[in-house]
């Protein structure tokens, strides 16, 4: 997929790997609606992105992706804004195992309503133009991160539910690919998880085999991780495709061939 000329929404996107994302798909064309509960850093961040590309090339909604209202209003606003879309970048998580419950509802259940809708609008039996998806999961998507078990479930739930939708867009011709992005750590925010109690809840104990684990994994820039983003929004060939990223390079998942 070229990028000039297309448009993609990306939650998340005030900071961290959702800014990456956005600023790479700017740089090859693209125009991004940002969504975020962030206000004050999603305004800033737009009005820098305005200097650099012009005040037509993003929008910013502030819009919390527990809440379906909010992010349908936010796709329709992003619709009406451009006129079209074409990539879903479904990037806004948190790791707090004490309100795991809203671990869940952020990690996962955003992203399923986020996909869903981006079905709706982008599949061609809806009069949409086709398209794609890439939903953030992460290394905790593949094996056990263990001071983070609900964190961990929730990725490994996305890995799951995007490969299914995957296969079930192929198969109903819809015209959208769905792939999955698993970064090891990454320099943002999400890292102080690690660092604060209230977060880490009855896992705070293990801050020390945590630390070790950074340690020995490295951390990624957000640049590097885009990098690699954008291979499964542009490599047309993709579909279901769990791509994991590290310190050592990124390689794509194996799985056995699907029964269908
Ligand atoms: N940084 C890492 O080490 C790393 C590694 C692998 C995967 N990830 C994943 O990458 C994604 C982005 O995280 P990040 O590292 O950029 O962290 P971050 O904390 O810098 O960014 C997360 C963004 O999501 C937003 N957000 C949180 N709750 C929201 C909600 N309810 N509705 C809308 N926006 C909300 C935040 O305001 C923030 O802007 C997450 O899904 C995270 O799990 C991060
Ligand atoms: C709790 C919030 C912190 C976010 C961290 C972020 O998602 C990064 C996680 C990086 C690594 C997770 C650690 C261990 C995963 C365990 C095994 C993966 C092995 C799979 C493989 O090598 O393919």
């Amino acid at each position: 997929m070229a990028l000039s000329g297309k448009v993609a929404l990306v939650t998340g996107g005030s900071q961290g790997l959702g800014k990456a994302f956005a600023e790479i798909l700017l740089k090859h064309g693209a125009k991004v609606s940002l969504l975020d509960i962030n206000v004050p850093t999603g305004n800033k961040l737009k009005a820098a992105l305005d200097e650099e590309y012009g005040s037509d090339r993003t929008c910013f909604i502030s819009c919390d992706v527990t809440s379906e209202t909010q992010l349908k209003e936010a796709f329709h606003k992003t619709l009406e804004s451009f006129g079209r879309l074409d990539i879903v970048c479904n990037n806004a998580g948190i790791g707090n195992e004490s309100n795991w419950e809203r671990t869940v509802d952020i990690n996962l259940n955003g992203v399923i309503r986020g996909s869903y809708l981006a079905l709706q609008y982008m599949k061609k039996q809806n009069k949409g133009q086709g398209g794609v998806i890439v939903n953030i999961a992460s290394m905790a998507g593949l094996g056990p991160f263990l001071s983070a078990p609900v964190y961990t479930a929730t990725k490994h739930a996305v890995v799951g539910f995007s490969r299914a939708l995957a296969d079930a867009s192929q198969v109903s011709d819809y015209g959208v690919r769905i792939n999955v992005l698993c970064p090891s750590f990454a320099k943002t925010e999400i890292l102080e998880t690690f660092n604060t109690d209230d977060l880490m809840g009855q896992f705070s104990n293990l801050r020390q085999t945590t630390q070790k684990l950074l340690e020995h994994m490295g951390v990624l820039d957000p640049s590097q991780v885009a990098e690699h983003f954008l291979q499964l929004v542009t490599d047309d060939s993709r579909n279901g495709a769990v791509l994991r990223v590290t310190q050592a390079g990124a390689s794509y998942m194996e799985y056995p061939k699907s029964v269908m």
